[in-house]
């Protein structure tokens, strides 16, 4: 059978590597889907190769890797795919192979990936620093903090011509919060196992399109700052184990 859709299920980080070496030869006809959380490589991706037929998504199943070829399904959530912005493919049907996997379509995804990456931007590193599962994040101390950085992403947003409020971005990250409220975000579990975590393409992400707006997210940058230690100690503490 034809090769119908690659999908990219890789960390942010390690995304434009590993497709790199096939872009040469992929026919630029068969849909590409990237669907690791946090942005920043898809906007890459689209800009460097634009012949091909980008589609980005976003999925809120859970998934956790129990051995080297075993994956464990944690937990069935929704999966939406679009076409990249400006993509020069006919994008107003979904590839069959996404269809075939559960995916809906959805014709903004633009605006759905700023709604993924700002609860990503407010769970991820606020429960990795307070080591601390995303349902506590419910408790009525911190919702001032939430507030304040929902304050800075709703900023940016109108800069970028998103419209949400504060207040609904809030309401998100709380409803997200509720929903995994057992789990332990990726980004903790990342510093735990002594992985890079993919803040980079989350807070960092944020703070790079606010210098690009000119605007500075003072509460967001302080918090990836309270982070840096445990990540660098993590980084030392795995070269310390290598040597
Ligand atoms: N796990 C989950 O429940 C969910 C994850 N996500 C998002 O999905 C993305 C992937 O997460 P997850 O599956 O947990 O990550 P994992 O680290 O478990 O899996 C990443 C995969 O990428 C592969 N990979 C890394 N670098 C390369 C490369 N250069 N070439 C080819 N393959 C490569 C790894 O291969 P190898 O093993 O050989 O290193 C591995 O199979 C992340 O953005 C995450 O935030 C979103 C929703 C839920
Ligand atoms: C939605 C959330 C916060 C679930 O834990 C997640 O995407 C993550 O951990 O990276």
């Amino acid at each position: 059978m034809p090769l119908q859709a690659l999908l990219v299920l890789t960390k942010a980080q390690d995304c434009e590597a590993a497709l790199s070496p096939l872009l040469s030869w992929l026919d630029p006809a068969i849909p590409i889907v990237l669907l690791h959380n946090g942005q920043g490589p898809q906007q890459r991706l689209l800009a460097r190769y634009p012949k091909h037929n980008w589609w980005w998504g976003t999925l809120s199943d859970g998934a956790q890797r129990i051995g080297a070829c075993e994956i464990h399904h944690t937990g069935s959530g929704l999966r939406v795919a679009g076409p990249a912005p400006t993509c020069p493919w006919p994008g107003s049907s979904l590839p069959k192979a996404l269809h075939r996997l559960g995916f809906t379509l959805h014709q903004d995804i633009n605006t759905a990936l700023w709604q993924k990456l700002t609860v990503n931007a407010v769970i991820n590193p606020l429960a990795a620093r307070d080591r601390i599962t995303n349902g506590t994040l419910l408790s009525p101390i911190y919702q001032g903090e939430i507030g304040q950085l929902c304050e800075e992403l709703a900023l940016l947003g109108q800069h970028l011509t998103h419209t949400d409020s504060a207040n609904q971005i809030h309401r998100r990250v709380l409803a997200v919060a509720k929903a995994t409220a057992s789990n332990r975000c990726s980004t903790l579990q990342d510093i735990d196992a002594e992985r890079e975590t993919e803040l980079a393409c989350i807070t960092g992400c944020v703070l790079t399109l606010a210098k690009q707006q000119g605007l500075t997210l003072s509460n967001h940058k302080a918090l990836l700052d309270s982070l840096k230690p445990q990540t660098v100690d993590a980084l030392v503490h795995s070269v310390t184990r290598v040597s």
